[in-house]
């Protein structure tokens, strides 16, 4: 089963990437999700206690993640404290959905990563390709806010994530996302079309 991954920074255009490729009728997985998913086991609560404190909880005991946020991207050792807690938990979820694709007989899975960091991670180790989404950062900020995010949130978000030239020197095939939607989406299946007829 071929690996996909989509990575871009916060508001490049990977969600609008990967619905070109699950149109076709792709599996997919993002990583955000899984994240949240994660977010709701008592192991990572008691280990988020434990780094931020009790006010990130609501009165049901469940994480408030804009409260989290606040904290967690105010600083990169808070950021580094975030993803200490959370990534080996995605990494095992991730693990487990992949294994359930693969024995469903899926040809290919996309899995869309925001905090992709270099292929050398555990997580990324097995991608097949890396596409990467990329836009000026200006207009990222910009589609992010129009998306409905605060802006001092999405910079504090971006400046804890690689650059965009990382983000090139990691990647197989680099997608710029700076004309319309469409324009991203045909140049997805034009990618895909090669790809899976060559490989
Ligand atoms: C801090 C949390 C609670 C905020 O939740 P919220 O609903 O506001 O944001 P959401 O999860 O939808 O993420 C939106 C975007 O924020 C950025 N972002 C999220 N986590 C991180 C991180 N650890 N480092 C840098 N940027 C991040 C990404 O661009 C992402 O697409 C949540 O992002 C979280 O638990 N993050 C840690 C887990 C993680 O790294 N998830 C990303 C997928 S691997
Ligand atoms: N080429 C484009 N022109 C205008 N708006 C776009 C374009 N591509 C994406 N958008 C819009 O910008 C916002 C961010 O795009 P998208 O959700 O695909 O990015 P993302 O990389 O998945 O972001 P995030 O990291 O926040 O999950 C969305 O509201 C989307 O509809």
């Amino acid at each position: 089963m071929k690996k996909l991954f989509l990575i871009g920074g916060m508001g490049a255009g990977k969600s609008t990437a990967r619905k070109a490729l699950t149109d076709e009728g792709l599996a997919w997985i993002d990583l955000d999700q899984v994240g949240h998913e994660v977010l709701t086991w008592d192991t990572v609560k008691d280990d988020l206690r434990a780094a931020f404190g009790d006010d990130i909880f609501d009165e049901n005991g469940e994480v408030v993640r804009s409260a989290l946020a606040t904290k967690a991207f105010a600083t990169p050792a808070a950021t580094r404290k975030l993803n200490t807690v959370t990534m080996p938990r995605i990494e095992e979820r991730y693990t487990d959905l992949i294994d359930g694709f693969a024995a469903e007989g899926k040809p290919a899975v996309v899995v869309e990563y925001s905090v992709f960091r270099n292929r050398q991670q555990s997580l990324a180790y097995g991608a097949d390709v890396v596409l990467a989404v990329l836009a000026p950062l200006d207009v990222r900020i910009e589609r992010a806010v129009a998306a409905g995010w605060d802006e001092e949130d999405v910079r504090a978000r971006i400046a804890r994530q690689i650059t965009d030239a990382d983000r090139i020197e990691a990647a197989d095939v680099v997608f710029n996302n700076d004309g319309t939607p469409e324009e991203l989406r045909n140049e997805v299946l034009v990618w895909w079309n090669q790809y899976r007829s060559c490989c």
